[in-house]
């Protein structure tokens, strides 16, 4: 656990790296939490986004992380970056004594997420990995049964993300559909939904996948279905295509238990569809009120999840997720894509 002298007598200072699509999102979370929280710096290699990002934020802009580190007050650096570059560029922002907030996934191959790991454990600085969809009214409140055991033993749980991503997706920035700077259909677009496997069921004994690359020009899967087996026994499964026709048509998670069964879907589990134990409960009343419309599948969560962070540099809480909180979803990827390879069933943990 990494102790670090509170800071409450001024505003925690952010700067950025990546002021591509969803820096947007992060800039917006810092607007809310303008009270507690300033972006002083951004870079970009791209002098169009830069200028952007500078004009939108009003922070000074640098056309290199090395230059931005060299010059910023900033306590907490944010990774919005291609994935594969988070893993030399967090190793970097620690060894030059910040803490660091990337985006998910955290990095792209198992050994790049240790090491990141590693360099801020070493530094004795925060590594924050962004998973805001663990906010969503909709989950929390599945969490909260979880938590509560209302579902008796869980038997079965099966995962649908059934999105588009065009070709012009793919095709609009280089690092897409790569294995070394994306991962495919499991690793972008659905990590937050493989997240949920872990954070919500439980630790995963094996996994047996199958990935396809069916429609679209590029390196990494566009379609993948995995067969799950958690520690407690119960068995599940999770598919995930970007083929979906013509829109993005659904992200959800149903949970078969014991004593319970619920369903939360929508396009971005978004809405509780299916809600019923055997035991009422005060949480019951939240569940209208829980779901809501969405725009965007990436949620609400990003102010929700700074929230966290603020407050932990504030000493007023602890990090949700850490490194090794971000290690658990890469460790499943990296055992999918493994078994998917190599036709075979993977256990988990990958080594000791
Ligand atoms: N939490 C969530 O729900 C979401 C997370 N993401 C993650 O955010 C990251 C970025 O994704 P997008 O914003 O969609 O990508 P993007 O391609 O729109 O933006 C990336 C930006 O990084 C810049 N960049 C590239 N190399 C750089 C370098 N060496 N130094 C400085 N800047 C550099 C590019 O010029 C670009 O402006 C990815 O890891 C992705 O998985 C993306 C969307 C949703």
């Amino acid at each position: 656990m990494i102790v670090i002298p509170p800071i409450t007598d001024r505003k925690i200072r952010f700067a950025l790296v990546g002021c591509g699509r969803i820096a947007n999102n992060h800039f917006g979370a810092l607007e809310k939490h303008a009270d507690r929280a300033e972006l002083i710096d951004v870079c970009d290699i791209d002098p169009a986004a830069l200028k952007a990002a500078v004009e939108r934020t009003g922070a000074r802009g640098h056309a290199s992380l090395t230059d931005m580190l060299a010059q910023t007050d900033a306590d907490i650096v944010i990774l919005t970056t291609p994935s594969g570059l988070h893993p030399t560029q967090s190793i970097e922002c620690s060894e030059a004594g910040f803490h660091v907030m990337t985006e998910k996934p955290m990095a792209t191959r198992w050994e790049d997420g240790l090491e990141m790991v590693k360099a801020a454990d070493k530094a004795k600085k925060h590594l924050f990995v962004v998973k805001q969809n663990r906010r969503n009214a909709t989950l929390q409140l599945l969490k909260r049964a979880m938590q509560e055991k209302r579902f008796g033993r869980i038997y079965m749980v099966n995962v649908n993300v059934f999105w588009t991503r065009p070709q012009e997706y793919y095709d609009a920035a280089g690092w897409r559909g790569t294995w070394e700077f994306d991962g495919g259909a499991f690793m972008n677009q659905a990590s937050h939904y493989v997240d949920l496997l872990d954070w919500l069921i439980g630790p995963v004994e094996s996994v047996q996948a199958y990935t396809a690359t069916l429609a679209r020009n590029i390196e990494v899967e566009d379609t993948g279905t995995v067969s799950v087996k958690w520690r407690s026994g119960a068995l599940g499964s999770m598919n995930v295509t970007m083929l979906t026709y013509p829109k993005n048509l659904e992200g959800s998670i149903t949970i078969l238990g014991e004593k319970g069964s619920v369903r939360v879907g929508g396009v971005a589990v978004n809405e509780i569809q299916h809600w019923e134990f055997s035991e009422p409960h005060a949480m019951d009343e939240e569940i209208k009120d829980a779901s809501y419309a969405t725009t965007s599948v990436y949620g609400f969560g990003h102010p929700l999840y700074y929230d966290n962070v603020i407050k932990t540099m504030r000493g007023e809480a602890t990090p949700e997720t850490d490194g090794r909180e971000g290690l658990k979803s890469l460790e499943l990827l990296i055992a999918m894509y493994l078994s998917a390879r190599d036709g075979r069933r993977v256990s988990l943990p990958l080594d000791y």
